[in-house]
């Protein structure tokens, strides 16, 4: 038998008890130094790599770390900085780049696939020139830092095809220039950068082509043929593993087979379909991963089942070794700093460590057979928890008996009704949600976990700071008001804390971008609402003032895009569930007077599947989800939802299905294109795009918030144009967000002062 080995693709960068930010931020206010922070990024380093040595893990990968985000390290790599950052340089051009600076935008920020992790988007233009430092580069020194503690890695590298069509054309670049057209260019630097890692020493490098798990055009196939033809026919290189995840790497394969690459990394999970193709395509020799322990979920592998997989392939490839599906940056570092979890639940989980143990034990019963693991097999089995209770009989029932019933009276006579009773003027300005996270804020719930302070000190405080959100969105003069959510933790695991089927973990930190994180919640069993979640909070605000307060919940397809969801059911029947507590939730709000109800869906885009086949099946359990949950309400009663992360273009349909009153989406940064775009595409509700950028800590200017006003204007009429910042101040400091907002109500008056009568 060939001998089976093990790897990982990627690990967790940001450690244990989130040393990484602490440092980060450490850094940003000054109180350490630029040498503190590298001391720190080695130790985190130092730590993944002995982790897994020390697990038995036989292929250990490097260069995976990252200050940021790792497409903004391969922009850097390559030189590919755009002009507006030339006076910096070293990690203050680096951060400037991922967060701007003083009159310097950052770089735009965007999703990562079908992920919560968010890239930096590189700017390339004609005169874009790359470069690479060759033997003084990140990839070449990780490599021989990781050999000084005597650990072999194999540097991991963003792949030249999907360097380009994850990075964008630079604002001056002319209309017809493409990232792609760079591509001789750029496979030149990585020419470069390959020499200086084979004079290193290395075996194997980690090529990432994740754009792969996505439809590709010819020409993009044959952009990838052209790049793996040059790169394999090199004399001087470490051995090629291209990788690709989040799906099967379809008719790439064959591209990549044609090629003299050395090995390929495919995601058996998401990319089940892939198993098919291998034995036909003709590997020969070559080196396969089998991505068969998922890294996007939670949960434990199927052992038995990953073992046959496995083994069938051992015939049709070189070597075999066994992986994850993709990097385990998606997922938290460790099972262990969990005590806290439901008993029946914890048996059936896997984070990061887990997953290593898992490659591992595959690893070896695919070397050893079957009977060296059996122990390990049982103890996994014995586990699978099949124990804990995930079924709650009334739901079930409830959903069936309500059956698709999600129709609401025709928008434009809802429309009229509501503009009959609302009184608002023209242009209404409101905001997406939260106010600033204080420190404050942030302490009195850490007062509270620690047992320093009691349920009903905090909620007093929660209410004072409401006080103090009404009070000075009065004082400001916006129309719709909001409570501010000073009592979320985040908008997706306050709500999982209060519904039943989640469970909440305390160290289970995930990069969302740079050093913010979430807690992905665990949603393994049927979903319930035993008792409102937020009427409480709204009612209060709304006590507080004469002017209408906007309730706030985040929408079924969101709760599920930021969780980790159970896979023993459909995603359309976990996410009707969580529709139907949260169609409970708004009857309440409702019931309890209040008349404006914003659903948000920030990921919405987010899960809709990359191949564009699968699409039309995803959009309908997303769009009956949220009508599920928002059709429950009177005519009167005014449904907002929001998305945040432009790419509308191509889910205009979707935004419409949705049939919510109103929809703020993000618009600042692309300068109201998108209000265009969904006029043309024929969107008649109203829409409230965001008029300027919550990302930085720019305050805009009265005239440039005019501006994208009058431009909104002339795609979409006066009556059905709403003002409103890009999404959620949260991350804001109130220095920045009370001129901005004030400077948003004044620009609103002035553009109403010249509508017609
Ligand atoms: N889930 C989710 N995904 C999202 C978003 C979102 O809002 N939620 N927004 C978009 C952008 N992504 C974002 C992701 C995270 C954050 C964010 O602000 N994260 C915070 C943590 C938020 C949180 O969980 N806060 C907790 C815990 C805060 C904390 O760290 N407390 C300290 C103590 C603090 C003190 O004593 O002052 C501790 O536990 O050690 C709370 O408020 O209770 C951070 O990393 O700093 C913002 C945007 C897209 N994806
Ligand atoms: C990521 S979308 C955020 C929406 C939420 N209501 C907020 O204002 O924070
Ligand atoms: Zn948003």
């Amino acid at each position: 038998m060939e001998t089976v080995r093990t790897t990982v693709l990627g690990y967790p960068r940001i450690g244990a008890r989130r040393e990484l930010k602490r440092a980060t931020e450490d850094y940003w206010a000054g109180r350490t130094d630029a040498a503190a922070l590298h001391q720190a990024a080695a130790a985190l380093r130092r730590d993944t790599w002995e982790t897994l040595r020390d697990a038995g893990v036989d292929l250990i990968p490097s260069h995976t770390f990252s200050f940021y985000d790792h497409v903004l390290d391969h922009a850097e790599l390559f030189g590919a900085v755009p002009h507006r950052f030339a006076g910096l340089d070293g990690l203050d051009r680096y951060f400037a780049m991922a967060r701007g600076t003083e009159g310097v935008a950052p770089l735009e920020m965007t999703k990562w696939f079908d992920t919560n992790y968010h890239y930096l988007v590189p700017e390339l233009g004609p005169d874009t020139t790359f470069r690479t430092a060759g033997a003084r580069s990140r990839p070449v020194t990780e490599y021989h830092e990781a050999a000084a503690l005597g650990i072999t890695t194999r540097p991991v590298l963003l792949g030249p095809l999907s360097f380009l069509l994850l990075s964008k054309p630079a604002v001056d670049a002319p209309k017809e220039f493409r990232p792609l057209d760079l591509l001789d260019p750029l496979l030149d630097a990585y020419v470069g950068l390959l020499d200086g890692l084979a004079d290193a020493g290395v075996e194997w490098v980690q090529v990432d082509e994740p754009v792969l798990a996505a439809d590709r055009n010819s020409a993009e196939l044959a952009a990838l043929r052209t790049a793996y033809e040059r790169l394999g026919s090199l004399a001087h290189r470490p051995k090629l593993m291209v990788a690709t995840y989040f799906g099967p790497i379809g008719p790439a394969l064959p591209v990549l087979a044609g090629t003299e690459v050395d090995g390929l990394a495919l995601d058996l999970v998401a990319g089940a379909a892939d198993f098919d193709r291998i034995a036909a395509a003709g590997l020969g020799d070559r080196t396969v991963v089998a991505g068969l322990v998922d890294g996007r979920n939670v949960w434990r592998t199927d052992l038995s089942r990953a073992m046959s997989v496995a083994a069938s392939l051992l015939g049709s490839v070189g070597d075999l070794v066994v992986g994850t599906s993709c990097s385990l940056l998606h997922v938290p570092l460790d099972l262990t700093l969990e005590p806290d979890l439901p008993g029946g639940l914890r048996g059936r989980l896997a984070f990061a460590r887990q997953k290593v143990d898992e490659v591992v034990l595959l690893g070896r019963a695919l070397r050893e057979g079957h009977q060296a693991v059996e122990r390990e097999l049982a103890a996994a089995s014995a586990n699978d928890g099949t124990a804990a209770d995930t079924v709650d009989g009334r739901v079930r029932a409830r959903l069936a008996s309500l059956g698709t019933g999600t129709a609401r009276r025709d928008y434009a006579e809802r429309a009229r009704l509501q503009a009959a009773t609302g009184a608002l003027p023209p242009l209404p300005t409101t905001t997406i949600g939260s106010f600033p996270q204080t420190a404050r804020i942030r302490r009195a719930r850490a007062d509270l976990r620690a047992g320093r302070i009691d349920q009903a000190t905090y909620d007093t405080r929660m209410r004072s700071e409401i006080d103090e959100i009404v009070a000075l969105q009065e004082d400001i003069g916006l129309d719709v008001l909001v409570h501010g959510e000073p009592e979320r933790n985040d908008m997706v695991q306050y709500f999982a804390e209060r519904l039943s089927g989640f469970a909440g973990t305390s160290h289970g930190w995930v990069q969302s971008y740079g050093t913010r994180y979430v807690r992905p919640p665990i949603l393994y069993a049927d979903v319930a609402r035993p008792r409102p979640m937020t009427v409480e909070w709204t009612t209060y605000a709304q006590s507080r003032t004469g002017r209408p307060v906007k309730g706030m919940l985040t929408g079924p397809v969101t709760m599920l895009a930021w969780s980790f969801v159970r896979d023993d059911q459909p995603p359309a029947e976990t996410a009707r569930q969580v529709a139907l507590a949260l169609r409970d939730e708004i009857r309440d709000l409702e019931a309890a007077g209040i008349r404006y109800i914003q659903v948000d869906e920030p990921a919405l885009r987010e899960l809709l599947p990359l191949r564009a086949a699968d699409q039309p099946a995803y959009v309908d359990w997303a769009v009956g989800a949220f009508r599920l949950a928002t059709s429950g309400v009177a005519d009167r009663t005014q449904i907002h939802s929001h998305m945040c992360y432009s790419e509308f273009g191509e889910i205009v349909d979707t935004i419409d299905a949705l049939d919510a009153d109103v929809t703020s989406v993000e618009a600042a940064r692309s300068r109201m294109e998108l209000v265009t775009d969904l006029a043309k595409a024929g969107y008649r509700r109203g829409i409230g795009p965001g008029v300027y950028d919550i990302h930085s800590p720019r305050v805009p200017t009265v005239a440039e918030i005019e501006e994208a006003l009058r431009l909104a204007l002339e795609a979409v009429p006066a009556d059905r144009l709403w003002v409103n910042p890009d999404c959620g101040l949260k991350t804001r400091t109130y220095a920045e967000v009370e001129p901005a907002l004030r400077h948003l109500v004044e620009a609103t008056r002035r553009v109403r002062a010249t509508l017609p009568t």
